[in-house]
Parts: C-alpha cells; sequence; structure tokens
C-alpha cells in the first residue's frame, strides 16, 4: 500500500512502516487528491475570472462586459457609451452577463445606420425580443409592429399627417394651448417672482397637445394649477415599468407578471388607467359619430382617421387596436418635442450670443409682418406658419440642439438573417443591435473636431437651412421608418420657442444641475429649473 512514488512524514521515520503510519497512507493519497482535485477547481476557476479584452472592454466570465457598465453608469452613462464607441471608431460587440438579453452589437457608424435602417430594412425588424418586451403597453401599434401591420398603420398616418386638415389641426391646437394655457403660466411665474421647472410645463405642453390629435380629448394637464392627470400619470408609470423590462432577465420579469409583484404589478395598474381613459374616449366618440351627420368628415384626429376605416376583412377596427393607435402616437409624440425643446433652452442659457441671433431673426420676422414698425410689444402676437417657416435659424439651433441632445439617444433592431455591416461586423441571425444616436452627434469623424460645440451656423449655407443625411443625423430615425412627425415636430417646437423668446428672457437658476436621466427618451434628471423675466417691460404679452 506504500505509494513509493510519494515521500510521506513517515516514510522519513522509519524504513518500516507502523501500523499506524500504515493505516495514515490511505488518509494521505486521499488528502493528495482533495489537494490536487483544490489546486486545479481554483486553478480553473482563476482561469476563468482572468479577465479577457474585447474591443478594449474587459469581459468577465458569466457576467460579461457588465461591470464595467456598471462603472460606466457611476458617471453619464451616455459619455460613458460614447467614449467607447469613439476608441472602437463606431463600432463595438458588448457582451452581457449570461442571465440576460444584452448580448448586442452597438454602433454610430452613419454607414451601418443607411445600411441597417434603408438599404437592408426588411433584415432589420424591431424583432421578437422588442415587441414581447413593450406589447403589454403598446399592443400592436406602429411603434411595436413590424410587416404588414406597421405598414398598413404607416400609410394610413403618413397620408393623414400630411393632409391640409391635419396640419390645420395641428396649428390650432398648438394655439390654444400656447396662448389660453402655457404664456398664462409662463406670465404667472413672472408675477409672482417665481421659478419653475420650465421642462415640467414643456411635457404638459406636448402630452397635451398629441392627445389632441391622438384622440381630438385633451387631458388638461395645463389647466391651472397645473393639475396631476391620472392619465397622464398612469402612461408616464406605465412607460418606466415597461422600460424596467428591457434591464431585467426575461425569465424573472415574466415570472413577476405572473405572480403580480415588483415593477409587474405596477405595470398591470397603470396600463388599466390607459385603458379606461382610452375606452372611455372611444366610446364617446363613437357616439359623436353616431349622431354626425358628415360622420366625422371634419375631425382629422388619428382615432377619428381609423374609426373609418375597414381592416382586410372589410370589418371595422377592434377597439383594442384603436386603442392600440392611440397609446402608439400618444408615446411617439408626448415627450420627444419638450425634452428637445428643454435642451435648447439649457445650451441657450450657456450660448448668449446664440440665444441674441435667434431674438433678432424673431423680431426681424415680426418687423415684416408690421412693414418695418417696431411690432415688437404687440400683446396678441401669434406667430403664423409662414413666419415659423421663415425662422431658419432657429431651425437650425434646434436641429444642432437635437445633433447633441438627440430626444431618442438609443434605438433598437434585431437581425433576422446572417448580415455584414458596411465596416465590416459581422451579425449573426437574432444579433439585438442598438444604434446610438448620443454618440453620433460626439464623433470629430461625423461632424469634425467642433463636434461637441453648440454651433448651430454648422447648419446654414448662406444663411439658409441645409439639412443633413438621415445617417448623419440620425434624430429622427431614416429610411422607411422615419418620424412620421418630423414635420409636425419642428412645427411645434419653433412655435413654442419662438413665442416664449419673444416676450421672455429664460435664464436657469445657478447650481441647477442637469443631467440625462437613463430611459428610452432624454429627459433632464432634475427638470430644468428657470427663472423669466419680461423682454418688453411690464406689460402682460400673451
Ligand atoms: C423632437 C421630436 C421628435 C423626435 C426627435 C422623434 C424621433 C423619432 C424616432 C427616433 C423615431 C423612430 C423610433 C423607432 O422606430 O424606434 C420616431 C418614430 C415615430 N415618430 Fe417621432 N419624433 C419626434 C416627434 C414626434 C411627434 C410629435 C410625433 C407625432 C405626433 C411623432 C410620431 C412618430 C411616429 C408615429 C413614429 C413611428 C414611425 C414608424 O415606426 O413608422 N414623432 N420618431
Amino acid at each position: 500500500m506504500i505509494n513509493s512514488n510519494h515521500t510521506t512524514p513517515s516514510s522519513l521515520h522509519s524504513s518500516f512502516p507502523s501500523p499506524h503510519v500504515v493505516s495514515l497512507v490511505p488518509l494521505f493519497d486521499h488528502l493528495h487528491s482533495l489537494e490536487l482535485l483544490l489546486a486545479l477547481s481554483v486553478f480553473v476557476v482563476l482561469h476563468s475570472l482572468r479577465q479577457r479584452k474585447l474591443h478594449g472592454l474587459p469581459v468577465w466570465p458569466l457576467l460579461g462586459m457588465a461591470p464595467s457598465l456598471v462603472s460606466g453608469l457611476r458617471g453619464d452613462m451616455y459619455e460613458y457609451i460614447s467614449e467607447v464607441i469613439c476608441r472602437q471608431n463606431g463600432t463595438f460587440r458588448f457582451k452581457g452577463p449570461w442571465f440576460t438579453n444584452l448580448n448586442c452589437v452597438v454602433t454610430s457608424d452613419p454607414r451601418n445606420l443607411e445600411h441597417l435602417l434603408k438599404t437592408r430594412f426588411p433584415n432589420f425588424p424591431k424583432g421578437p425580443y422588442f415587441r414581447d418586451t413593450v406589447r403589454d403597453l403598446l399592443g400592436d401599434g406602429i411603434f411595436n409592429a413590424d410587416d404588414e401591420t406597421w405598414q398598413r398603420q404607416r400609410k394610413t398616418a403618413s397620408i393623414e399627417f400630411h393632409s391640409a386638415r391635419f396640419r390645420q389641426l395641428t396649428v390650432d391646437s398648438l394655439f390654444e394651448l400656447m396662448h389660453s394655457r402655457l404664456l398664462p403660466v409662463l406670465e404667472e411665474s413672472v408675477r409672482s417672482f417665481s421659478s419653475l421647472d420650465l421642462q415640467d410645463v414643456l411635457l404638459r405642453l406636448t402630452f397635451d397637445n398629441v392627445c389632441m390629435i391622438a384622440f381630438g380629448a385633451d387631458p388638461g394637464c395645463l389647466r391651472p394649477g397645473l393639475p396631476e392627470i391620472p392619465f397622464a400619470r398612469a402612461f408616464e408609470d406605465a412607460t418606466e415599468a415597461t422600460v424596467l423590462r428591457f434591464v431585467t432577465p426575461t425569465c424573472i420579469w415574466k415570472a413577476m407578471r405572473y405572480l403580480e409583484v415588483g415593477p409587474e404589478r405596477t405595470l398591470r395598474r397603470c396600463i388599466k388607467g390607459v385603458d379606461e381613459f382610452a375606452e372611455q374616449v372611444i366610446r364617446t366618440r363613437k357616439k359623436e359619430l353616431a349622431l354626425d351627420s358628415e360622420g366625422g368628415k371634419k375631425k382629422s384626429d388619428i382615432l377619428t382617421v381609423f374609426m373609418g376605416l375597414r381592416d382586410d376583412g372589410g370589418r371595422p377596427y377592434s377597439d383594442k387596436f384603436l386603442r392600440d393607435i392611440c397609446v402608439n402616437f400618444i408615446l411617439a409624440g408626448r415627450d420627444t418635442s419638450s425634452v428637445a425643446l428643454s435642451w435648447f433652452f439649457w445650451l441657450l442659457h450657456k450660448n448668449p450670443a446664440v440665444e441674441e441671433r435667434i431674438v433678432e431673426e424673431i423680431n426681424r420676422v415680426v418687423r415684416e409682418r408690421t412693414n418695418g414698425s417696431d411690432g415688437g410689444e404687440d400683446e396678441e402676437l401669434v406667430f403664423r406658419p409662414g413666419e415659423i417657416k421663415r425662422m431658419e435659424y432657429l431651425q437650425a439651433a434646434i436641429s444642432e440642439s437635437l445633433r447633441l441632445y438627440p430626444s431618442v439617444p438609443i434605438d433598437h433592431k434585431e437581425v433576422v438573417e446572417d448580415d455584414v455591416f458596411p465596416d465590416g461586423t459581422v451579425l449573426k441571425k437574432g444579433t439585438k443591435v442598438l444604434y446610438v444616436m448620443y454618440a453620433m452627434g460626439r464623433m470629430e469623424a461625423i461632424w469634425g473636431k467642433d463636434c461637441r460645440e453648440f454651433r448651430p451656423e454648422r447648419w446654414l449655407r448662406d444663411g439658409r437651412f441645409l439639412s443633413e443625411s438621415a445617417y448623419k443625423f440620425a434624430a429622427f430615425n431614416g429610411g422607411p421608418r422615419l418620424c412620421l412627425g418630423k414635420d409636425f415636430a419642428y412645427y411645434q417646437m419653433k412655435f413654442a420657442a419662438a413665442s416664449i423668446l419673444y416676450r421672455y428672457k429664460v435664464e436657469v437658476v445657478e447650481g441647477h444641475p442637469v443631467v440625462p436621466k437613463l430611459a428610452l427618451t432624454m429627459y433632464m434628471k432634475h427638470g430644468l429649473r428657470v427663472r423669466l423675466s419680461r423682454r418688453h417691460g411690464p406689460k402682460t404679452l400673451i
């Protein structure tokens, strides 16, 4: 039983093994095996824990690149991703923890965006992962639809968005909200010498506005006293709870949904709130249409338009589908313009020379209306669509603001069949692709050395606004899924900005922290606390 290959302590003392020693030998043998096993295990664990690097980022076994992402989260996440993308010349592969769905290719290369959004559009749908994650809130609405369901909605909505009726609705609804609601709120803050959260009032403005366009109903968020509207709150909370699903392993949020616990419980409650509001609006509209001899021909909100249509089987759309359509339009237009305007006002605060040029342009347009006389104190002044169109420097400044702070900072697609990006990145079927608009605005390769500067002049040629390729400036997406509300959004933002800047100087309260919130839309995490002062003496200019 003596293992001649091993020198045990007992064998050193005696060449004759004592019974005691003999009995210990198997134990030592056994210990050796354990040691070996232990050493081997430690080696395997250490070896596996050893970090590999991919695209300059450490990759941890089981956890992938998540730890470096978490360290990025301590600072500004968007800046962190931008840094990595710039270091990797526009594209990198992110490996998430094994238990999540976070493996993806991340890109900000305009060539890849063109490939993804236009050239190979059918190969990059939203995909089953996205649809499954947001289905409870968005149903089969335009944002969450691919293929024919998407095409049908896109076609109908596109015709409507370009109709004269719809344009008139946007002009009328915005005029009403701006002059009867928003400006009185701003005026009150001047009168009472108090500061206000500009992002909050702008969010209220665009929420009311998009509900008027989608439902033909005004929820009243901007009413005096700025009341909390249950539908608006339910909508916001439901969106936040849905976003949480993207960073939660699918099996976990599905289990929580089944058990009705945690954020899934909130989500269910909020979706119920959204549904109740939508059902009530749909019921009321149906009654109105039944009583209307013209069958709603004068109305041009999205709900009425879709109510007049038939599905492939010649049947009217179900109430559930009508609900989905409206909820998606509200999501699309609810806060994209208002957060863009918040960043715009903040950038003006940091760049007073740009603000001065915008105010000069607005005053020039007003003077042109009044044949050269100073119309700068017209209390009732309402900008006309033609005048808004002529404000090209304002358009450049808003575009520049969206370049640096795109309302949708990151978007998502899924690969149907194996593919290769123009930059050579190989994409396997099922790969998720994230394209990062925020990083694009910070890439010297796209915008030059001054890419981080706020310089509206980069959008002007001979004083005229010149738009950029949708794959270089992708704030509104591009290709067949280009934002349907782009023209409306520019009109809305320019009208709001001009109406405010013509009357007030907007100053951000000193020390107010301005940082982006990590969400699907680029909100300011702490809002934008500002103080307003009148530009034209003490008169009330509404
Ligand atoms: C600054 C304002 C806005 C920005 C930056 C913006 C940006 C975008 C982006 C990036 C998308 C693509 C989203 C995706 O497919 O994942 C999109 C789609 C869309 N947007 Fe906008 N949007 C704005 C305002 C609006 C407004 C005011 C409306 C309508 C009232 C609107 C309606 C839509 C619709 C319907 C889609 C879906 C298009 C489709 O999938 O075919 N948007 N928008």
